[in-house]
């Protein structure tokens, strides 16, 4: 791995992580900032992207084809779908999809267009490091599917349609955009979420109240996974 890229998609998700870091040298690029530091020998990447899939593909795309990173982990929160899914658990995403790409009116399934695919799969390699990390400091961390797309969703019945149309296990608005720019320029991808809140009508008050803790969960796990790449 030549150099890492650590990504959120708001700033309170990367601040936790900017903590661990000194030295830190900050470069304005294409209405983003990027955070370089060399931590521990390993040249790092940290940004956040700003919300929703647009925004993330491109700071996903800008990490790897400006700043040159080979290998990307995201790190934040999201909404949990599975109900084993606690507020400040955390999930690691095996697969990921968009669930509000929608040209079903051609017969196509949901979160599919022609040439792509409903599901992009992450590293697996990540993720065997992410558990070999989990199982040292005796947490648990589900592995489950991660539903992207450009809303916040604070209703059961969308939380439904998501869970019911791709057996999805917690939602987000960043993962996929990630997955699919990582999958298409070859860089091995890890997207870990700490959950904030349940996707139904109390989400946006349970969000408010615990973004920052979940996303301290998140970033805490994710350091110990950097110190093992
Ligand atoms: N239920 C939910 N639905 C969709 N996504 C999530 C996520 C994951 N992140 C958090 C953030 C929410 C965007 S609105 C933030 C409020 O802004 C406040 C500033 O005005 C976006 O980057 C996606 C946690 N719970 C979710």
């Amino acid at each position: 791995m030549k150099k890492l890229a650590i990504m959120g998609a708001m700033v309170e998700e990367i601040e936790p992580l900017l903590e661990y870091f000194e030295n830190v040298k900050l470069t304005e690029y294409a209405n983003n900032k990027y955070y370089e530091v060399n931590y521990k020998g390993l040249d790092i990447v940290i940004a956040y992207s700003k919300i929703g899939k647009v925004f993330a593909s491109l700071t996903a795309s800008t990490m790897i084809e400006k700043f040159g990173c080979d290998t990307l982990l995201f790190s934040g929160v999201a909404g949990a779908i599975n109900p084993k899914l606690k507020i400040g658990d955390m999930i690691v995403a095996n697969k990921l999809c968009q669930h509000d790409l929608d040209i079903t009116a051609f017969g196509h399934p949901h979160g599919y267009v022609p040439e792509g695919s409903v599901f992009v799969e992450s590293s697996k390699e990540l993720r065997e490091v992410a558990k070999a990390v989990a199982k040292e400091m005796g947490i648990e961390v589900i592995e489950g599917t991660i539903a992207t797309g450009d809303q916040f969703v604070h209703s059961s019945e969308k939380k439904d349609f998501i869970e019911k149309t791709f057996q999805a296990d917690a939602l987000e608005m960043e993962g996929a955009s990630v997955a699919v720019v990582c999958n298409a320029l070859n860089v091995p991808f890890f997207i870990l979420r700490a959950i904030s809140d349940s996707a139904d009508m109390d989400a946006g008050f349970d969000f408010d109240e615990f973004l920052k803790s979940s996303a301290k969960i998140s970033a805490d796990y994710l350091i110990k996974i950097v110190d093992k790449l």
